[in-house]
């Protein structure tokens, strides 16, 4: 049986400074898929993710979730939605718990009395009260992960989650995305790390759809 996707890009075209990064693309991501989605620096993928996760809006061509137009069900998408941006997101004044709490504050998805097995989970057991400013790029990165152990959205939208974390941290990372699947969760991501225990990966790759 065909499954209908939960998000469907339909003919996207997006340019930068007048150089098409990628136009005719078009693709859909059902429940229980990953999407990788590739290229070289520069390609395009973050401004994709940005894209699709409603953070921009300078791009032609339709997106949908559910087969609605994201404009008109937005609420049901940013509540099914969890984007994990380029950068860590953590604020360096509050701690790992009250960075998690404001999360969790603003995202109905995030589960606030996981926030403490989470930050356990993410190796910052000892950490939860030491401001983020005195955390390595690494822990800072760990702390803002720690929000993919908190919630119950069915979409990850991620941009590099695997920048400055350590092997046996990104080993932990890919069995958590491939559960997220397992239950019928879906993710689009990004990265230059070879995935090599999600199970199957949708490939995707920007480098052949740049325009001129
Ligand atoms: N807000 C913006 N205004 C103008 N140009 C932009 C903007 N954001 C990105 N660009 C340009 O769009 C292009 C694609 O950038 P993007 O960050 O999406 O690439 P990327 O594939 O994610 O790169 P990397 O692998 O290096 O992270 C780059 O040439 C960048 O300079």
């Amino acid at each position: 049986m065909l499954l209908e996707p939960l998000l469907n890009i339909v003919d996207l075209y997006c340019e930068r400074d007048e150089r098409v990064l990628f136009e005719g693309l078009s693709f859909g991501l059902v429940a229980g898929e990953l999407v990788q989605i590739e290229g070289a620096n520069g390609s395009g993928k973050t401004t994709l993710l940005r894209i699709l996760s409603g953070l921009s809006g300078d791009y032609e061509g339709d997106v949908f979730w559910c087969g609605e137009s994201v404009e008109k069900v937005r609420d049901d998408f940013f509540s099914s939605l969890l984007y994990f941006g380029h950068q860590p997101g953590v604020k360096g004044m509050l701690t790992p718990v009250e960075n998690l709490q404001w999360y969790s504050a603003i995202h109905p998805a995030l589960l606030a009395e996981k926030i403490f097995p989470a930050l356990e989970v993410v190796g910052l057991k000892g950490y939860e009260d030491v401001p983020c400013h005195s955390l390595s790029a690494g822990q800072n990165r760990r702390v803002s992960l720690a929000r993919l152990y908190m919630n119950t959205a069915k979409l990850w939208i991620l941009d590099e989650p695997f920048t400055a974390i350590d092997k046996s941290g990104v080993a932990a990372k890919e069995r958590l995305l491939a559960d997220h699947v397992a239950s019928g969760g879906s993710v689009i991501l990004t990265t230059h790390h070879d995935l090599t225990s999600c199970g199957s990966v949708t490939k995707i790759n920007l480098d052949q759809l740049m325009g001129t």
